[in-house]
């Protein structure tokens, strides 16, 4: 009876059990409950072994006394000899006499505390006690599993059960980061900055002031309230005491709204702590500060995170699958996780599995998927269930151009009705989907706003894209070659003369130019100009478009680069096309020559430095520029004129200190992006 009306019960527990944690670390908790269930299993297996065993031995002694009757005289019980004895053993296992020996020697020990007198535990006494074990261990093991801190260091007070807000589902007390040990608490947050783009400062005095009214528009969906999080470092315990390496701030306050039906995206190089933020975000990592409102619902208090998983739809950036579940069991898990009806959880999957085209492979297991299909299929998990917010962390990473394509379809019809927030390192992914993007470097946000506000505030202005007519015969004259050449060079001279620009691709077929932002005035008259002499230079088509989400990206991450550099003085050396040597900071653009002044410059040369990112997201140097004079304009700060002093003959020894230019110094003829 007990164990018929226990079990359901106990299996609902368990259920929403793991609804909680599931999203938190499945794995890690899923072989002790595994094995506590073991243990349960293994108890009721003896029972009904031990009850087998009983009727046929009392069947089959049934049919002796029918066939064979005779009195039943009772072995005399012998006496008590000890002070403390069992009288009898209290139950055999038929099938193992030390088995029985081993389980009668614990009852006669629990039963001690009645001395003088005989023992008689019963049957269902030890099973009971069995049962009642088991339950205390199910129950220490969700104590522990709550207060113990998982991979992610994510942990619940001490204490947790003690507050009123656990049991009655308000209010919540606030999750722990670091272990139960002091040593291993959480490092103090970073001191925060006020951001240095007036976007960014809007933004987050917005949030400032709706935290301080205590409004939350409802067109917002969430609401990051100056987010921090330290790492605490790791430590070592060497003789008796705690060294902690230093912790690291991979989210230095991030205020941010994201709005509904509108998909945020996060960019920002490796390191950036875009996954950590979103970690935040779905409680998989805890706060160091701050706090986060989804959907009203406070993400920093344990159930308030209970109801935030119940509407979030997550796609981390590894995947995470059973190799031995087909894509089809993985939406009917995670479908039946989420609480789904079970009349629609088929035809959810399968309505889901189409739309990223896994539907012939829908039986398939996915420990056979390629990673993009794993891709598509964490992707999937993330929509089922109509989540109001879906996470996507580098959603389409090793997909294939066409189904990426389908999936930005996918992900652009799921903005109705929902917040998306999306983090991906394709420009092209984020200028397409991305209603607002805020780009992040160095735990801070840098830039936020449109695609075309961040073009047109950090890009280096317009490029223009000349083609030719008649260009793409092959086989054309000599004679007409000439003329070709003519007409390139009077589109050339008509940009120089109009707006000071040369071009910075050069071909056969076309020419392109930046234009910078401040000759946008001149921009009307001089395209109406230069398309009244289309015929007289032979242009076939002209394009103007903005400078590229990727230059921004490049540019805000190179800023973020060289503060960093600068901060910490990492310095990189760029070897001159002259061959010599000069030391600078990472990120840097325009270089002074140390030691190249002349009576010609007085001023001394530049250089523009140019950089990419390499395999890592690391800074490095692409090439330079060749030198030219330093406007006389340019101040040189006085403790980097010393790196002047040192003259032309250091230089050949050993590489001296660049000086660092300020860009905003430099004429904006010389301004384009230097990646
Ligand atoms: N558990 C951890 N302990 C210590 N440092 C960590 C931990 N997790 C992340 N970091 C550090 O925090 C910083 C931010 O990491 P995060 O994963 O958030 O970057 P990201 O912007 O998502 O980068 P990527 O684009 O490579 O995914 C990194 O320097 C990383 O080394």
């Amino acid at each position: 009876m007990v164990l018929r009306s226990g079990f359901p019960l106990l299996f609902q527990q368990y259920k929403a059990l793991l609804r909680k944690n599931l999203l938190i670390s499945w794995r890690s908790k899923r072989a002790s409950f595994i094995q506590l269930f073991a243990s349960f299993f293994f108890i009721v297996l003896i029972f009904f072994i031990q009850e087998g065993i009983e009727a046929r031995n009392k069947k089959s002694a049934d049919f002796r006394s029918v066939r064979d009757p005779k009195p039943l005289v009772s072995p005399p019980i012998p006496p008590c000899e000890r002070k403390y004895s069992v009288e009898k053993p209290c139950f055999d296992f038929v099938w193992s006499g030390n088995g029985s020996a081993r389980i009668s020697s614990i009852v006669s020990g629990i039963m001690a505390n009645n001395p003088g007198r005989p023992i008689r535990p019963s049957k269902n006494g030890i099973y009971k006690w069995l049962v009642s074990t088991f339950f205390l261990w199910f129950i220490l093991a969700i104590y522990f599993d709550n207060i113990i801190p998982n991979v992610s260091g994510v942990r619940k007070s001490v204490f947790y059960f003690l507050n009123p807000g656990y049991w009655t589902g308000k209010g919540g007390n606030k999750l722990k980061e670091g272990g139960i040990c002091r040593c291993i608490g959480s490092a103090p947050p970073k001191e925060h900055l006020t951001p240095d783009d007036e976007d960014v400062l809007e933004e987050e005095n917005l949030v400032k002031q709706q935290t301080k009214e205590g409004t939350v528009d409802p067109n917002i969906a969430v609401q990051i309230r100056g987010l921090v999080k330290t790492y605490p470092g790791t430590f070592s315990i060497g003789c008796c005491k705690c060294r902690r390496t230093k912790p690291y701030h991979a989210v230095k306050g991030l205020w941010v709204n994201f709005a509904r039906d509108q998909l945020f995206c996060l960019l920002g190089p490796n390191g950036a702590g875009k996954t950590t933020a979103i970690n935040c975000l779905t409680g998989i990592t805890p706060f160091t500060g701050g706090d986060a409102l989804i959907y009203g619902d406070s993400a920093r208090s344990s159930v308030g995170m209970a109801n935030i998983r119940k509407i979030i739809g997550f796609c981390p950036q590894f995947d995470i699958l059973w190799n031995a579940l087909s894509g089809q069991e993985h939406l009917h898990l995670f479908a039946s996780i989420k609480g789904l009806p079970s009349a629609s959880v088929k035809s959810d999957a399968e309505k889901l599995l189409a739309e990223v085209r896994l539907t012939e492979a829908a039986k398939v297991r996915a420990g056979s998927y390629s990673g993009g299909m794993k891709r598509r299929l964490s992707f999937a998990v993330a929509l089922i269930g109509d989540p109001k917010l879906i996470i996507l962390d580098e959603p389409t990473t090793g997909m294939d151009p066409i189904t990426r394509r389908h999936v930005w379809d996918v992900i652009e019809g799921a903005k109705r009705g929902r917040a998306i927030v999306l983090t991906t390192h394709s420009m092209e992914e984020a200028d397409i989907l991305g209603d607002r993007i805020g780009i992040m470097a160095k735990g801070r946000l840098r830039c936020i706003g449109t695609s075309i506000r961040l073009k047109s505030r950090f890009g280096t202005g317009f490029i223009a894209n000349v083609s030719f007519s008649g260009s793409t015969n092959e086989q054309r004259p000599p004679s007409r070659d000439a003329v070709a050449t003519s007409h390139h060079e009077a589109v050339k001279e008509f940009f120089k003369c109009h707006l000071g620009v040369e071009p910075k691709e050069e071909n056969r077929e076309f020419l392109t130019f930046v234009i910078p932002h401040d000759r946008e005035g001149l921009l009307t008259n001089f395209f109406a100009e230069l398309q009244n002499k289309d015929r007289e230079f032979g242009i076939a088509d002209i394009q103007l478009g903005l400078t590229t989400l990727e230059e921004v990206f490049l540019n805000i991450a190179g800023q973020a680069e060289l503060e960093a550099a600068m901060a910490e003085g990492r310095l990189v050396t760029l070897t001159l096309a002259s061959g010599a040597s000069v030391q600078i900071p990472v990120g840097a653009r325009f270089v002074g020559i140390p030691g190249s002044e002349s009576a010609e410059h007085p001023s001394g040369v530049m250089v523009e430095v140019f950089w990419q990112q390499d395999d890592s997201g690391a800074l490095c140097i692409s090439g330079h520029s060749p030198e030219t004079p330093i406007p006389p304009n340019v101040e040189i700060t006085p403790s980097r004129t010393d790196s002047f002093s040192q003259g032309r003959s250091r230089r050949q020894s050993r590489p001296v200190q660049g000086i660092v230019i300020n860009p905003d110094q430099i004429s904006t003829r010389h301004s384009r992006s230097n990646f």
